[in-house]
């Protein structure tokens, strides 16, 4: 069905979601990473980036907070743009595990490859395929630029963070080491997962999260810089993988409920893609019990549901004056 929205009632139903949910005191920061317990429970933000380049911001847009597993997806795009779609297929997977983002039990269970980028496990394997391999700095070069380019604008690295998460991070450490068993890292095992630790340490905001989402709903271009960033082929890989298992194990009850691929981290961000129309980024710090932002779930979901958008709608969107 053909379907037409104007900007005017975007940014209206936006400031509808903002107002419903800014007052939403369930769930709590994440407190496994030492730094992100103690930032401001109460900041929220959410941005919307349209086709024609267009943002809408509402609320805490431009605090930096830090990426977490939302580098997940651009560091997936990097390695989807150096590899191609069928070795990143060979070579981590594209699975969803059903599982926590740090389970063990995973890499047990599917020996034979991590699943996916969008887990601990395969983002750990992405950083080690990451080119050029060997050499760690230019590797970090790489990964910044990538997000560079997703973002129209640097993320910056939060060096407290980094700190905090490395000196914590045993359990990735685990996870590192245990895929090198199973040759699924594919460069130094301590590198690959510095480079994994340092890029989820990076601060971004939300309005630069949701441009990244508006280049990839966008098939590779950037809609406020026009930079051709990926392969418009690739664009569908991409998406599929988000909303397999951006979630974790409530990728399925979200898909159902909201009907948008969406990726979180535990920094409090998350980053929906909807193909054709529009990116959507939402960022709280408090987290439901599966390490996803409650109130970014919210309101992205409220968007999705009042202007009657979804993946699965079977409808042509036009986005009018
Ligand atoms: N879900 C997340 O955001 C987890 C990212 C965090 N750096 C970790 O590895 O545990």
């Amino acid at each position: 069905m053909e379907k037409k929205i104007s900007i005017s009632q975007i940014k209206e139903v936006a400031l509808e979601a903002y107002n419903e949910v800014k007052e939403q005191t369930g769930g709590k920061n994440a407190d496994y990473i030492p730094y992100l317990a103690n930032i401001d429970s109460k900041l929220f933000g959410l941005s919307i980036c349209l086709m024609n380049g267009q943002t809408i911001n509402i609320g805490d847009t431009d605090y930096r907070f830090g990426i977490e597993s939302v580098s997940k997806v651009h560091t997936a795009i990097l390695i989807l743009r150096q590899y191609g779609a069928q070795k990143v297929l060979d070579m981590i997977g594209a699975d969803a595990t059903g599982l926590p983002f740090n389970s063990i039990i995973a890499i047990l269970l599917e020996n034979d490859h991590p699943s996916t980028p969008l887990v601990n496990a395969g983002a750990i394997s992405a950083c080690s395929m990451v080119q050029p391999v060997g050499n760690p700095d230019k590797k970090w070069d790489a990964i910044v630029q990538n997000i560079t380019e997703l973002c129209g604008s640097a993320p910056q690295l939060i060096d407290e963070l980094y700190k905090s998460e490395t000196a914590t991070n045993f359990n990735n450490r685990s996870i590192a080491w245990l895929l090198k068993n199973y040759n699924r890292i594919y460069d130094d095992p301590d590198v690959a997962l510095d480079l994994y630790t340092r890029q989820c340490s990076l601060g971004i905001t939300a309005e630069q999260l949701g441009i990244a989402a508006g280049t990839i709903a966008n098939n590779g271009v950037n809609p406020v810089t026009r930079q051709s960033v990926f392969d418009a082929g690739l664009a569908p890989k991409i998406t599929s993988m988000i909303s397999t298992v951006g979630f974790y194990e409530h990728s399925g009850d979200w898909m159902y409920t909201a009907g948008i691929p969406a990726k979180s981290g535990v920094g409090g961000g998350v980053m929906a893609v909807l193909p054709g129309v529009m990116g959507v980024s939402a960022f709280a710090p408090p987290l439901d019990e599966a390490g996803n932002s409650v109130k970014a779930q919210l309101a992205v979901k409220f968007i999705m549901n009042k202007l009657g958008l979804g993946v699965f709608n079977g409808d042509n969107v036009t986005i009018t004056e």
